[in-house]
């Protein structure tokens, strides 16, 4: 292999406390939200078709009317607490929020730029009453930070001249200042979730971002941060030149799902998913699907049973509302969570063959397996393969302690246990209890 001086720092998975607690989480909520949102993804009378947080990027946006928006900006329905509230209801039990999106707006008062809240109408700090909030509502905080920053007159994606080199070095410093200045301003932060370091002149920072990512690390000891910040002596992200992960999970699954185990490469992971098909910064015309509870439900149990965690994304309109059909999703997960929490938290991979009727979960802490029942086969019989003999104990519904289900082995390691004629309303949880010692 290759003899990297910044490339992974350690292989396999962290091991420590603050990582075990993330990697239990199971469910999270994403927050996008900044002075896009106020034109919405419509401009002229005229609709986006992008993702409307990139709508400065679009031509039908003059790039001076989106760069003075910021003096429209005055949420005046902002309710950081309500907020923590839904969340805590659909049972999220972490929340990364957008500091700074790829536009350079900062929701917090930063000192190393006026391009921020404090130069709106409204005035106020964003950032901080909302991480009091959620830390008020026991759900930890983890901060979104984008390196790609349009507002600054240092950023530059490629480094083509001396000009740009020098002018980057400034662009360096002021991502440096804003990452400590975020760390000192928010220290119960547990974590941070960079976006916008796909530039090829970020690329060749692989010292800078080392360093860097050490120095958060002193100003919070355990700072958790995936493997979307830093490049390799070669330019490599994500995965070094060697194939190694750098950071402490994968941050690979941006709308999209591992379909195996073998997929995620036996790491940490997590995925983030928009409810319409690609929306995060508020759209006032989601066009096209927009994903129901039951789809949702099922991408987090994958999640969780991938060893991953499903972060679903909120995207807060000008006002600072949570539009309807996410309060309506928020509120249907959290029902469903609410009775099946125990098949999510604390719960991960179990190597059994994976069957059709849905996916299993293991719960790490009392060993049981969660049989997650999404699609009920038409002879109403689930099929269990396990990958080792095991001494069963019970099987039982979850939700109905008179359901106890009397298993029958076909084969060696395997059993089918009979649904009955009852049909499934919604996702339904069957526990496997049986003894480890055998
Ligand atoms: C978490 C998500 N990452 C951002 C992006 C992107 C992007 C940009 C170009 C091509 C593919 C993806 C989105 O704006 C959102 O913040």
């Amino acid at each position: 292999s290759l003899a990297l001086a910044h490339g992974a720092h350690r292989l396999g998975k962290r091991t420590d406390p603050m990582m075990e607690r993330w990697r239990n989480y199971g469910l999270g909520q994403f927050i996008h939200w900044g002075v896009y949102a106020i034109p919405g993804g419509q401009w002229n009378g005229a609709s986006y078709g992008g993702a409307a947080e990139w709508i400065r990027s679009w031509k039908g946006m003059p790039k001076e009317a989106y760069d003075n928006l910021y003096k429209e900006f005055d949420p005046e329905n902002y309710d950081p607490s309500a907020l923590a509230k839904q969340a805590k209801e659909m049972g999220a039990k972490y929340m990364i929020i957008t500091t700074k999106h790829h536009d350079g707006f900062c929701l917090w008062p930063s000192e190393y730029t006026d391009y921020d809240v404090t130069n709106t109408p409204y005035g106020k700090d964003i950032i901080g009453p909302l991480v009091e909030a959620y830390d008020a509502e026991g759900i930890d905080v983890y901060l979104y930070f984008s390196v790609m920053d349009w507002n600054h007159p240092g950023y530059r994606s490629v480094l083509a001249t001396e000009e740009d080199r020098s002018a980057y070095e400034s662009f360096k410093e002021f991502t440096r200042n804003q990452l400590l200045e975020l760390l000192e301003r928010y220290p119960t932060t547990k974590g941070l979730w960079f976006d916008g370091t796909w530039d090829e002149a970020w690329k060749e920072q692989a010292e800078f971002a080392d360093n860097l990512a050490t120095e958060m690390r002193k100003k919070i000891p355990g700072l958790i941060i995936g493997s979307r910040f830093r490049p390799d002596d070669y330019g490599n992200r994500h995965f070094d030149s060697n194939g190694d992960l750098m950071g402490d999970y994968e941050q690979g699954w941006e709308r999209k799902l591992p379909e195996t185990y073998e997929d995620t490469n036996g790491n940490d992971w997590d995925c983030v998913m928009t409810i319409p098909e690609n929306q995060w910064g508020y759209h006032s015309d989601w066009r096209g699907h927009v994903k129901t509870s039951y789809e949702l439900i099922e991408m987090l149990v994958k999640s969780v049973s991938l060893d991953g965690n499903f972060v679903l994304n909120f995207g807060p309109d000008a006002k600072g509302d949570i539009r309807m059909e996410e309060k309506k999703l928020a509120t249907e997960i959290g029902q469903w969570m609410s009775k099946n929490k125990s098949a999510i938290y604390n719960c991960g991979h179990i190597d059994w063959e994976k069957q059709d009727w849905g996916y299993y979960t293991q719960n790490r802490v009392t060993g049981e397996v969660n049989m997650v029942v999404f699609n009920k086969p038409i002879n109403s019989v689930l099929r269990i393969k396990t990958s080792s003999k095991i001494s069963l104990q019970k099987i039982y519904d979850l939700n109905d302690a008179t359901k106890i289900y009397d298993p029958e082995e076909i084969s060696q390691d395997e059993y089918i246990i009979q649904l009955g004629d009852e049909e499934l309303a919604e996702p339904k949880v069957i526990v496997i209890k049986y003894d480890h010692s055998k």
